[in-house]
């Protein structure tokens, strides 16, 4: 049976087995297993075919952000749209084969806009360019899932979960897990809060079936068993995402109002030019970046020419930034 065949096993099995206190521990062991599966799935040499790596695009520019949607929802025509690199568009599905990057002049800020292949149900299990394409999205900043505004919103969940398959967890901070490997000693495991999705028990059988026998576990916050698997796996994507609705000229108002007010996403429509200024604004909030500008002594800084840096810069960044040797011969700076 080969690996996709036994996932697909497992998660029968999981949706069989009702949720209860009683299943708890039965139910936390078929959630370890799959995920080693998935794993292995992922793992550049699987069997299976297909390599667990990317479109081979250079990244460039100031932060990276991936455009992930079916076929058909308008990633093209955004890319074309919103930088100077045009991507071929059309009315049929796939029209789109390979990654596409495109640069966002933001107030001297660049951001490289990637546009991809349309993926479908089972991307994450090698369907199409599915997997090639999740991986590429892994190497961004930022993922926007784009989205037919006159589809079905089942879309969402489809990608969310091709995407939850390949270890991304979107706009979802790192479970507050502390795990240290040891060689000896067994297994120290303290817990500060009250767990009331998983329990003790689980946590220890999970630790079991991966063979891991001495460690010290530190459980800060309410975690689910899912939560604690990410933590043990270890090569969590922890990546914030935001939903773009596209083609709003062809709903409702009532439609667009729902849409509108859903958790992070933004209402655009492409063809008509509508919106897009507001999505690169959120595009930039999302980011996170901040803009340094450097100035010579009695003269005013070139406000065109910013430095772009993450939240929570230091200043040794900003000298790298500029160059890789300044940081070690640095004296002092003033900052405003
Ligand atoms: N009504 C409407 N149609 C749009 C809009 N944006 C794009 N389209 C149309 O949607 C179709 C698909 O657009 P593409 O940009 O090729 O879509 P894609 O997501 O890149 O598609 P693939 O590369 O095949 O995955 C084209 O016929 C576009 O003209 C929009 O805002 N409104
Ligand atoms: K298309
Ligand atoms: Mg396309």
């Amino acid at each position: 049976m080969g690996i996709v065949e036994k996932i697909k096993e497992i998660e029968e099995e999981m949706a069989r087995t009702q949720k209860n206190k009683a299943t708890e521990y039965h139910l936390g062991t078929l959630k370890a297993k799959l995920a080693k599966y998935r794993a292995q799935l992922l793992e550049p040499a699987a069997k299976s075919g297909g390599g667990g790596t990317g479109f081979d695009v250079q990244k460039s520019g100031d932060a990276r952000v991936a455009l992930i949607g079916f076929p058909s929802v308008g990633k093209s025509t955004l890319l074309s749209k919103c930088t100077n690199t045009q991507s071929e568009t059309a009315a049929y599905e796939f029209t789109t084969l390979t990654a596409i990057p495109g640069v966002i002049d933001y107030q001297g800020a660049r951001i490289q806009l990637l546009d991809l292949p349309g993926i479908v149900e089972g991307a994450s299990q090698g369907r199409g360019r599915g997997r090639q394409v999740v991986a590429t999205a892994k190497t961004a900043d930022l993922i926007l899932i784009m989205m037919d505004a006159t589809k079905s919103d089942e879309h969402r969940r489809l990608l969310e979960y091709e995407l939850d398959a390949v270890g991304i967890r979107l706009n979802k901070e790192k479970p507050d897990v502390v795990f240290k490997r040891k060689t000896t000693g067994g297994i120290t495991l303290n817990v500060t809060v009250r767990l009331t999705k998983t329990d003790e028990k689980t946590i220890r059988s999970i630790l079991q079936s991966y063979k891991i026998h001495n460690c010290d576990v530190m459980i800060r916050e309410d975690i689910t068993t899912d939560e604690f698997i990410d933590v043990l796996i270890g090569t969590r994507k922890y990546m914030p995402c935001l939903y773009v609705y596209n083609k709003i000229d062809a709903i409702s108002m009532e439609q667009l109002n729902k849409l509108a007010r859903t958790e992070h996403s933004v209402v655009i429509s492409c063809e008509m030019g509508l919106n897009l200024d507001y999505l690169i604004d959120r595009i930039w909030a999302e980011l996170g970046l901040v803009k340094v500008y450097t100035k010579k002594r009695g003269v005013q800084p070139d406000l065109n020419d910013p430095i772009c840096l993450r939240k929570g810069a230091t200043v040794e960044g900003v000298c790298n930034g500029i160059h890789r040797s300044l940081a070690t011969n640095f004296r002092y700076a003033l900052v405003w």
